[in-house]
C-alpha cells in the first residue's frame, strides 16, 4: 500500500532545531541526519567566531567581522541572533523564508536563546528538540574525547552546561543521547511525524477534494 510520502503532497517546509549543552551530541546527530535524509538542508549561521581548522566559509558558517554582523542585525537581515561564548551567532533570514515557502526543511544547530526567538517569530514552522547527555561525567568524557578543545575551553563548556540544561523546558521534545543509534532513531521519528502535521500540508485541500470526487474503480 502506498504511504502518505509517496503521494508527495505539497507542504510547507519546517525548521528543525537541535540544541544541547556543548558536547551532548547535536553535531553528531545533525551530520547523520543530513547524510541520511535527502529532504533537509542545514541552516548555515553567520558568526564572528574565527574558523576552526577544517571549517569552510559558507558551509560550516558564514564568517564575518563584528562590524558586518552588526550591520546585518541593524538592517533586519537576521531571523535571530545571540552571543554565545563571547562570539555572535545569527540566522540569516532571506534564504530560510524563501526555502520554507518552497517546501524546503531546514536543520538548525542553535542555542536556547536563538530557539526562543525563532519560536516567537515563526511558531508554527518550528520543531524544537533538546538533547541531553546521560550524565555530567559522560558529557565531560565526550568533550575530552572529541579532542578539539583546550582544558580551559572544556572547563568553560562544562561550567555553562548546567545553565544550558536548565532550558530543557523551552523545547517540544527532549531526547537523552545515551546510545547514538537509539537517539538518532528517536530524532528521525520526530522529524517524520512533524512532516505529516496537517497544518504543514498545503496540498491537502486539493488532494482530499480529488478523493471525494472519485468513484470506486475509476482510477
Ligand atoms: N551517544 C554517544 N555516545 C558516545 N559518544 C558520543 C555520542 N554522541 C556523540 N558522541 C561524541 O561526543 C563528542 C561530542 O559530540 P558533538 O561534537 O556532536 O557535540 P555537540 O553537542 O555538537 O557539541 P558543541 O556544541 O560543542 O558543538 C564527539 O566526539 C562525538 O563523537
Ligand atoms: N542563537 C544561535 N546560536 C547558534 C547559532 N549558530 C550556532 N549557535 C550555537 O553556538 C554555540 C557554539 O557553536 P560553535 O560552533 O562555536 O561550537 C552552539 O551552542 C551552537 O548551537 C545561531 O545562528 N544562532
Amino acid at each position: 500500500m502506498a504511504d502518505q510520502h509517496s503521494h508527495n503532497l505539497a507542504r510547507r517546509g519546517l525548521m528543525f532545531i537541535l540544541s544541547s549543552p556543548s558536547g551532548a551530541g547535536k553535531t553528531t546527530v545533525a551530520r547523520r541526519l543530513l547524510a541520511e535524509d535527502g529532504e533537509i538542508a542545514m541552516s548555515v549561521s553567520v558568526t564572528t567566531r574565527p574558523p576552526r581548522p577544517g571549517e569552510v566559509d559558507g558551509k560550516d558558517y558564514h564568517f564575518v567581522d563584528r562590524a558586518e554582523f552588526a550591520r546585518m542585525v541593524e538592517d533586519g537581515e537576521m531571523l535571530e541572533w545571540a552571543e554565545v561564548f563571547g562570539n555572535n551567532y545569527g540566522t540569516p533570514k532571506a534564504h530560510i523564508k524563501a526555502g520554507l515557502k518552497a517546501g524546503q526543511d531546514f536543520l538548525f544547530d542553535i542555542d536556547w536563546q536563538g530557539t526562543q526567538q525563532l519560536y516567537q517569530r515563526m511558531e508554527t514552522d518550528v520543531v524544537r528538540v533538546f538533547l541531553l547527555p546521560p550524565s555530567i561525567d559522560e558529557l565531560e568524557d565526550r568533550l575530552r574525547g572529541r579532542g578539539t578543545d583546550s582544558e580551559q575551553v572544556i572547563e568553560g563548556r562544562m561550567s555553562r552546561a548546567r545553565s544550558e540544561i536548565s532550558h530543557w523546558d523551552g523545547y517540544d521534545f527532549v531526547v537523552v543521547n545515551d546510545d547514538i543509534d537509539e537517539c538518532f532513531a528517536k530524532v528521525r521519528t520526530i522529524l517524520d511525524a512533524e512532516r505529516m502535521r496537517r497544518a504543514r500540508q498545503t496540498g491537502l485541500v486539493d488532494f482530499t477534494r480529488g478523493l471525494m470526487r472519485q468513484d470506486p474503480g475509476s482510477a
